[in-house]
């Protein structure tokens, strides 16, 4: 295919490596292929774009030098599959964009020699991502790559920051390729800049209202354009531009209330709340009956209450959810947490609480840094990517809380979120490293998402920049739930001020060598959590392999007789379960395990409850469903006899178990089933202290206080 938007080539042959080009099209070979390209193109505008995601395999770093520092050569001198370091190209755009996952035009450079260019990685509110016919752009260490054929090579841009628009009046720009400015006045650009935002090209507006204000020296002329320029910034998100557009609007007097109240807009975009609340406090001063400014201040007023309180309406939150409003307007509160090196070996920074935080309640509330409204899972890691990238060109102050999360070892060159020519580095291969290593997978709601019978398959992604810093327990201390783009953190335990907080990256495997595989690979650690430690240090005794023989015994049998739902299961299939799950159950050794969870034993256990229950065997669902929480690892719990006829303390199985529990949505329900059976079998207190248990799990569990009839039904 001579023009496409698929990244993938084939592999060019060896002897074109490094090499010239046997043969060069020319610009009008190269345009008539393009033109047929053009013909096809879906002009759908708001058909979705395909995402280059980035193949590690060929990263390379993004350029950190200014064009005016590298040797521009013509496009004759590209060598095949390589990267020209030190050098650059100026060329034309000499026909309309094709755009499919980027954006390949026909360019030609001054001495008319004519290739092909993709840019990839423009968001879409860059006017690179369309890149109009007759701009001039730079491009800095391009990358030239084989394309299929011996005459068919690409000038490939896959970091946004290696390729510059030039203004049609910098020296920089070869004589032959100067078309001179394309509009004469200020006033001229102002007016083509009207004439875009009107027609919604608010890009193209931006291009036109800064060429304004460069060809004028006039405060009196400048500061509407800058006004007008912060109002598109605005409409785009490019709230760093906004905010810096509108203080530059200000002319010293009342009517600039307008330009602090555009200020304090831009800065709640970028959840600033304290900036935000200065600029509007100084609109206010100024325009005292402002309603839309006290509207604006009031909110951010209770953003900051948030920030402070950790006092939010959950379940009003759940209730404005729709599948088209999924990003929460909150503020996210934190200041439990701090950032600090991590006790855990290798286990770089971590995130530990600054004061005591009891079992259950929040430890955090984050709003997403970025989160795509995109649950489709095979488009939500595609797009997640492309937002990290999108944002980090348009808002470079991101760049602070995003680019210091971990990405594993890929090695920055310490330049990536500095302004070179005017734009901030954005390497692709450092923002992919740091999604795969810090991204979250979230239902749109955790609450409807835990009702046993409903397993959520739509799942986005998304990063939060603050929870990212925490590390991996398979026995973690808090629990993330999620509603809309909110992340609510509770501690599953009691948490002493100073101590790190960790939550499971996945839902814990039972088989501890398939654990340890999924984080090896995933996240490049060995976990030494208790349940982890514990495991590795096993006996060399044939206790693994009777314990998965055994494992795989009881599934199948569990697995062929379904006991949920009320379903009555013969007695020989549960004599069955219970002698299998007791010969599981001693395959674990005494010692290793005393303070552990088993949670190969949890299934088995999990089955006996429902299969008693529904025999309405109340004795023995106390039985089966006390090993239930025995096998999470609240070994607090009374077994046996004992949970048949004593009272206890359901609640207290969050305080004194130890540091190896394991809080799942089957906890609360195992509380339920408990609280079911005491209270059939005339044990009122006992089943309204189990019912309190299950409320406050089912708190860490879904993020607040909720219904939990959801949770019976097996
Ligand atoms: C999302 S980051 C967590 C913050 C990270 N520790 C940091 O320094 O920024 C994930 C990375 O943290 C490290 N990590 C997480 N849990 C760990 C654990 N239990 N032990 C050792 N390293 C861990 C791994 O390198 C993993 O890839």
């Amino acid at each position: 295919m001579a023009v496409t938007a698929s990244p993938a080539t084939e592999g060019a042959p060896r002897e074109l490596v490094g090499a010239l080009p046997p043969r060069r099209l020319t610009k009008e070979e190269l345009l008539k292929t393009h033109k047929a390209y053009l013909k096809k193109q879906d002009l759908t505008p708001d058909a979705p774009r395909p995402v280059k995601q980035p193949v590690m395999a060929e990263a390379y770093p993004a350029s950190t030098k200014s064009i005016r520092d590298v040797e521009i050569i013509p496009l004759t001198e590209l060598r095949v599959e390589t990267h020209h370091r030190g050098k650059g190209i100026i060329v034309k755009v000499a026909s309309p964009p094709f755009v499919g996952a980027g954006a390949v035009s026909v360019v030609e450079d001054e001495f008319g020699n004519a290739d092909k260019l993709a840019i990839y990685n423009q968001g879409d509110t860059s006017i690179l991502s369309g890149v109009p016919e007759g701009c001039v752009v730079a491009v800095k260490e391009p990358y030239y790559r084989f394309n299929g054929s011996d005459t068919d090579y690409m000038i490939c841009v896959d970091h946004p920051s290696d390729v510059i628009l030039l203004r049609f009046t910098d020296p920089i720009i070869p004589e032959p390729l100067r078309l001179g400015p394309l509009l004469k006045t200020a006033t001229d650009w102002k007016k083509a800049g009207d004439t875009a935002f009107l027609e919604k090209d608010f890009p193209t507006a931006i291009f036109c209202y800064s060429e304004a204000l460069e060809e004028s020296n006039d405060k009196a002329f400048k500061a509407p354009v800058y006004t007008k320029r912060a109002g598109t910034n605005l409409l785009l998100g490019r709230y760093d531009a906004a905010m810096s557009d509108s203080l530059a609007s200000r002319i010293g007097g009342p009517s600039d209330w307008k330009a602090y109240y555009n200020a304090g807009r831009a800065a709640y975009g970028l959840c600033e709340y304290r900036r935000s609340r200065e600029y509007l406090e100084k609109a206010l001063e100024l325009n005292e009956a402002g309603t839309g400014v006290r509207k604006e201040y009031e909110r951010c007023l209770a953003r900051l209450r948030e920030e402070e309180t950790g006092d939010y309406d959950f379940a009003g939150m759940h209730k404005q959810l729709s599948t088209q409003n999924v990003h929460m307007d909150h503020g996210s509160f934190l200041r439990r947490t701090a950032v600090k090196e991590s006790g855990l070996p290798g286990g770089g920074r971590g995130l530990f609480a600054t004061e005591d935080i009891p079992a259950g309640e929040l430890i955090l509330v984050e709003k997403a840094t970025l989160m795509p409204n995109q649950y489709d899972p095979s488009r939500a890691s595609p797009a997640l990517f492309a937002l990290m990238v999108r944002q980090l060109c348009d808002n470079p102050s991101l760049a602070r809380t995003i680019l210091p999360l971990y990405a594993g070892d890929y090695a920055r060159t310490g330049a990536e979120g500095t302004l070179v020519d005017g734009v901030p580095v954005v390497d692709i291969y450092l923002v992919e490293n740091i999604r795969t290593k810090n991204c979250f997978s979230l239902p749109p709601s955790t609450l409807d998402d835990t009702k046993l019978a409903r397993q959520e398959t739509r799942l986005a992604k998304g990063l939060w920049a603050h929870a990212s810093y925490m590390n991996h327990s398979c026995v973690p201390n808090s629990m993330r739930s999620f509603v809309g783009d909110m992340l609510i953190s509770r501690a599953t335990r009691d948490i002493r001020a100073g101590d790190e907080i960790t939550h499971q990256y996945v839902p814990v495997k039972a088989i501890a060598d398939v654990r340890a595989k999924l984080y090896r690979d995933g996240w490049g650690f060995d976990c030494t959590c208790p349940l982890c430690a514990g495991e590795r240090d096993l006996p060399e005794t044939n206790n693994a392999k009777r314990r998965a023989e055994a494992l795989a015994a009881v599934e199948k049998v569990c697995n062929k007789r379904p006991s949920s739902n009320g379903a009555i299961v013969p007695d020989s299939a549960i004599r069955t379960v219970d002698r299998l799950a007791r010969q599981l159950e001693d395959a674990h050794e005494v010692d290793v395990y005393a303070a552990l969870p088993r949670l190969m034993l949890i299934y088995p256990s999990n089955w006996l409850v429902s299969a008693h229950r529904g025999r309405k065997n109340w004795t023995k669902v106390l039985r089966y469903g006390t090993r239930v929480l025995r096998n999470f690892g609240f070994v607090s719990v009374p077994l046996d006899e004992d949970a048949e006829k004593e009272d206890w303390d359901p609640m207290a199985i969050y305080t004194s178990s130890g540091k190896a529990t394991l809080m799942t949505v089957h906890v609360v329900a195992a509380l339920r089933r408990l609280a079911q059976a005491y209270g059939a079998l005339g044990r009122e207190g006992m089943a309204e202290r189990c019912t309190a248990a299950a409320g406050l799990g089912y708190k860490m569990v879904t993020g607040w206080e909720n219904d939990m009839t959801g949770v019976d039904k097996d």
